[in-house]
């Protein structure tokens, strides 16, 4: 059967990148998606914003909700400090398995830990099973509909604490109205907007920075 979106992107990087070099694989997917094949990669826009936040926060605890072919896993496992825990959840398998070889073309499977299922079904589980007690980023990149749930979770399980920030990805398009009347009302957490276009087109999106302000 022909090949799906996530192996012909595969099939780029392959084709284009040099292994173990991050920044090829970064450059090999942006060139796929913006002459090939549009893909829902954060895209170089959006990820240049996302790396100035990774660089700024220097984050040790790092969760990314919505792995897809591992583009923004790269971006970020790349920028982060020796000995940072970096947890990517991927509901998909065939995604998470186009991610596995995307993040070890690159190099960083040693920085990564890929864990296939429904976020709703970790997020409870992550303390226990990874040992780890909070988060320091949180990036939203996954269904829509699952922001604000997941985040209400990631609060009741103690691994939102003060000062931890959430970066969500297309607040605006396709958007996600429930979380962003969330963070933007709650007086626990300052929230603010990065305009900028969805990815590989002119059409706007943003990512929407949220700092959880303690209880
Ligand atoms: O689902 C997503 N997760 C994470 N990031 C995404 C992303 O960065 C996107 F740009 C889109 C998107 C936006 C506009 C569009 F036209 C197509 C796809 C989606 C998305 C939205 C609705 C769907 F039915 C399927 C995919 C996602
Ligand atoms: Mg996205």
């Amino acid at each position: 059967t022909r090949k799906s979106r996530p192996q012909r992107l595969l099939k780029a990087v392959e084709g284009k990148a040099t292994l173990g070099d991050p920044q090829s694989v970064i450059t090999a997917i942006d060139h796929f998606c913006r002459h090939k094949e549009w893909a829902m990669n954060v895209g170089d826009e959006k990820g240049s914003i996302l790396d100035s936040l990774v660089i700024e926060l220097s984050p040790v605890n790092v969760l990314e909700l919505g792995t897809y072919c591992g583009y923004s896993t790269v971006r970020i496992a790349r920028l982060l400090p020796p000995g940072a825990r970096f947890i990517t959840l991927e509901f998909n398998p065939d995604y998470a398995a186009v991610a596995r070889q995307v993040i070890g073309w690159a190099g960083l499977e040693d920085k990564v830990q890929l864990v296939e299922g429904a976020s709703g079904d970790w997020i409870p589980r992550l303390r226990e099973h990874f040992g780890v007690q909070m988060f320091d980023l949180v990036f939203l990149d996954h269904w829509k509909d699952q922001y604000l749930p997941d985040t209400k979770q990631l609060e009741e399980c103690g691994l939102i604490q003060k000062g931890t920030v959430l970066l969500a990805d297309n607040v605006i398009c396709p958007g996600t109205p429930d979380y962003l009347k969330y963070v933007r009302n709650s007086p626990h957490y300052d929230s603010r907007y990065y305009r900028s276009h969805l990815e590989y087109t002119k059409v706007e999106d943003g990512l929407e920075k949220s700092v959880f302000l303690g209880f």
